[in-house]
Parts: C-alpha cells; sequence; structure tokens
C-alpha cells in the first residue's frame, strides 16, 4: 500500500508540475532492430540543441503547399539559406527549387525523417503537411495517414533529437459545439471533420509531448489564410482566394459557401511573422503551447463587396456546396486570441481593406480591364 501511496504521489506531482518533467524524462524511441528502447533524455525544458548565438537550422515538412514557401522565404532571411530546408513528396517547380535547399521527404516514412533530421542537424521543425478540411472529408483514411500517423513520427524524432518544433492548428480543431462567438483558447472542441479531430489530437499530443519529455512544441491555430502568389490546396476558406484570381481573370466568381458565412481569416504575412514570433518567444513567456491567433473576421458578401471597389464589375454568384457549408457552419466566427497578444505580443497588420488592396497590388488589379480591353 504505501508503495502504491508514493507511485501515485509521484505521478501526482508530474502531471501537477507547470511543464517539467526533467527529473524523469525519458524520450521515446521507435523499434531500432528488434527490441524497443528507451534512451534516458538529457533534455532540458527550456533548451533547444543550437546555442544561441547560432542560426537554427530548420526543415519544413509539406513545404511545397500554400504557405511553405513563404514560411521559407522568411525563415531563410532571417537564417540564412542553408539554414532552412524545404521538404514535401511533391516535385518543385524551379523557382522553388533554386531558391534554396529542398529535399524530399514522405513524413509518413519515419526512417527517412529521422535521417533527413540527422543528417542536416536539424535543430528546428516546422511540421506543415496535412490534408486540410475539405480534401480530408474527400479521403478519410489518407487524412488520418498523414494528419495522425504523420504527426506520430515528427512527434517522435522531434522528442529524441531534442528539436523545437512547432506544428500548425485551425479554426477547424473546433466544432458546432464550440463557442463560436469569439472561440477562446480553451473551450469544448469536438470537431466534426476528420481534419479538425487531427488537429485537436496534435494540440493534445504536442502537449503531452511537452510535459512528459519536455519536447520543446510550440502551435498557433491559423485561420482561414489568404495568399497571392500561392494556392490554397483542399480548404473550406479557398473561396477567399479564388474570388481574387477569378475577380482579375474573367470578372465572375461563384463562391460555394453562403453569403452570410463568417469565418475568421488572415494574410499569409501576418501568419507567417506569427509563427516566427512564436518560435523565437522566451520559453518563459508562454503560458500555453497552444494559441489562437486573429486578424479579422468577414462573410463572403463582405468581402466581395471589398473586392468590387478594386473590380466595380465584379459578378458574385452563389452555389452553395453543402459538405464545405456543413464545416464553415461548425467552425468559430470570431476568434478571441487575447491571450497571443499578452503573452508574446502578437499583433496582426492587416485588415479587411488592407488585405484586398495588398491582394490586388500583388496579383495587379489592371490586368483584367488591360484584357478586356
Ligand atoms: N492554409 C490555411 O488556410 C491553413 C489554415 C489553418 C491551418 N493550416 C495548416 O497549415 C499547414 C500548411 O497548410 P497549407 O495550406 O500549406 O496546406 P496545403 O494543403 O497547401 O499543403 C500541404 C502539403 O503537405 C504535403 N503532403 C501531403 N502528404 C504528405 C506526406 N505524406 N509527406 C509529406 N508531405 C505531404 C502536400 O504535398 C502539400 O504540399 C497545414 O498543417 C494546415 O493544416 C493552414
Ligand atoms: C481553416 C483551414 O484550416 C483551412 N484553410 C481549411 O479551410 O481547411
Amino acid at each position: 500500500m504505501p508503495i502504491v501511496k508514493s507511485v501515485s504521489r509521484a505521478v501526482t506531482q508530474l502531471l501537477q508540475s507547470p511543464g517539467c518533467g526533467c527529473g524523469i524524462s525519458v524520450v521515446p524511441v521507435r523499434c531500432l532492430g528488434i527490441s524497443p528502447r528507451q534512451v534516458a533524455s538529457d533534455a532540458s525544458f527550456h533548451s533547444v540543441s543550437f546555442s544561441e548565438s547560432e542560426h537554427p537550422r530548420v526543415l519544413i515538412t509539406g513545404g511545397l503547399g500554400q504557405l511553405g514557401v513563404g514560411l521559407a522565404k522568411l525563415l531563410r532571411k532571417r537564417f540564412g539559406k542553408n539554414n532552412v530546408i524545404l521538404s514535401d513528396i511533391r516535385k518543385p517547380a524551379d523557382d522553388v527549387f533554386y531558391s534554396g535547399p529542398f529535399i524530399y521527404s514522405d513524413i509518413l516514412d519515419y526512417k527517412n525523417l529521422r535521417e533527413i533530421v540527422v543528417n542536416n542537424r536539424i535543430t528546428w521543425l516546422f511540421h506543415y503537411s496535412a490534408l486540410l478540411s475539405a480534401a480530408g472529408e474527400a479521403n478519410v483514411p489518407l487524412a488520418r495517414a498523414v494528419n495522425i500517423t504523420g504527426l506520430h513520427n515528427v512527434l517522435d524524432i522531434a522528442a529524441e533529437h531534442n528539436l523545437r518544433l512547432f506544428v500548425p492548428s485551425t479554426i477547424g480543431a473546433f466544432g458546432p459545439t464550440s463557442p463560436r462567438d469569439p472561440t477562446p483558447d480553451l473551450c469544448i472542441q469536438r470537431p466534426r471533420t476528420i481534419y479538425g479531430v487531427s488537429k485537436v489530437h496534435a494540440e493534445l499530443m504536442g502537449e503531452y509531448y511537452h510535459y512528459r519529455y519536455g519536447l520543446d512544441f510550440r502551435c498557433l491555430r491559423y485561420p482561414g489564410i489568404i495568399s497571392a502568389d500561392s494556392q490554397p490546396g483542399g480548404g473550406t476558406t479557398n473561396y477567399a482566394v479564388q474570388i481574387f484570381h477569378d475577380a482579375i481573370k474573367t470578372g465572375k466568381f461563384q463562391c460555394d459557401l453562403k453569403p452570410d458565412t463568417r469565418l475568421p481569416m488572415m494574410y499569409i504575412d501576418d501568419c507567417l511573422k506569427a509563427t516566427l514570433e512564436v518560435m523565437e518567444a522566451p520559453a518563459e513567456a508562454l503560458s500555453m503551447r497552444t494559441y489562437n491567433i486573429s486578424a479579422m473576421s468577414f462573410t463572403p458578401e463582405e468581402l466581395a463587396q471589398e473586392v468590387q471597389k478594386h473590380v466595380p464589375e465584379l459578378q458574385v454568384t452563389y452555389n452553395v456546396d453543402a459538405v464545405r457549408q456543413a464545416i464553415a457552419d461548425s467552425w468559430p466566427m470570431n476568434f478571441d486570441d487575447s491571450n497571443a497578444r499578452k503573452d508574446w505580443g502578437w499583433k496582426h497588420d492587416y485588415d479587411l481593406p488592407e488585405l484586398v488592396t495588398t491582394m490586388f497590388s500583388f496579383l495587379g488589379s489592371d490586368s483584367r480591364i488591360a484584357q478586356a480591353n
């Protein structure tokens, strides 16, 4: 009985510790050969494996999607071109391939991923590979594999090699029973998409590895991200990117969500800025490991009105996609990001008018008018 009591006391202390299980931390190591092994970790809770005067050595998984190339550009500016490796399972375009290191990496191949981390002495990992909400509903087994099994591989390798790990979560990690206006950091999370379920799993597993093994896990819940020079992949918020391209190319846009569907959105520069800021924030500043970040919320109708200020002849029609609409109706309408603002000074730069002006200056709003003439 006394043994049972002291074991339970030790477990209770671990669970209640404010984040440091250092005394007994053991990192999980996969089967090497035939027997599973556990190796005592010297990972200290707040440290990373490069000296503060050096730049981190960065790996980005799933880097050829909407966000990865822009992230690589930002990080290379800060840490040097050769310190940031983009990876994906797709073939990069020439300009991406020649802009800095690129490597093939399938996150479902644990040994290959580990080899890349070891051979390149990676210290920071940004885990961007995923199937997004609509793509996930179209192929649940693949979404489960990439978003859940892939995350497990990344977590184990990050813990084993003492990496600082960033995993993005999403407004999609909330569901119809969450408070939607606004949605705080801590509340009911019962999403109804495989994407949302996998992201809640990622948040919880990352935080568990943080408390259990000392993994330096950091996570932001992104809103729908809007970018000019990269295409979104399989998301419910895609309409908010497509409208710009269609306004310029054809002057006609068919929206797959209802005109009054309000969702949190963000311009890509703000998203990437927040990502770098939270990764550089001192550990002591982080009262949590998963934060909401927010910039603006709008409906398709409100976005269309703002776009029409630049392309007045734009015609918008609505042809609602039932799957995407059901997903959007279960997501937050407004995001409460007060903890991010308080803890590490998060502040967005782009509101709706600024976003629309920036998108058109990037895409060249005159080109459609020029083509039409
Ligand atoms: N874009 C958004 O609006 C948004 C919003 C919230 C969160 N996020 C999150 O940010 C991250 C990046 O989003 P994105 O918009 O760039 O996604 P995306 O769909 O555009 O790109 C995902 C990338 O993952 C790659 N991938 C798929 N399977 C893989 C595998 N087995 N191994 C390695 N790579 C694989 C794909 O080839 C693709 O290039 C994702 O985790 C996403 O959930 C994005
Ligand atoms: C919101 C986000 O996670 C993604 N853009 C999606 O719509 O699936």
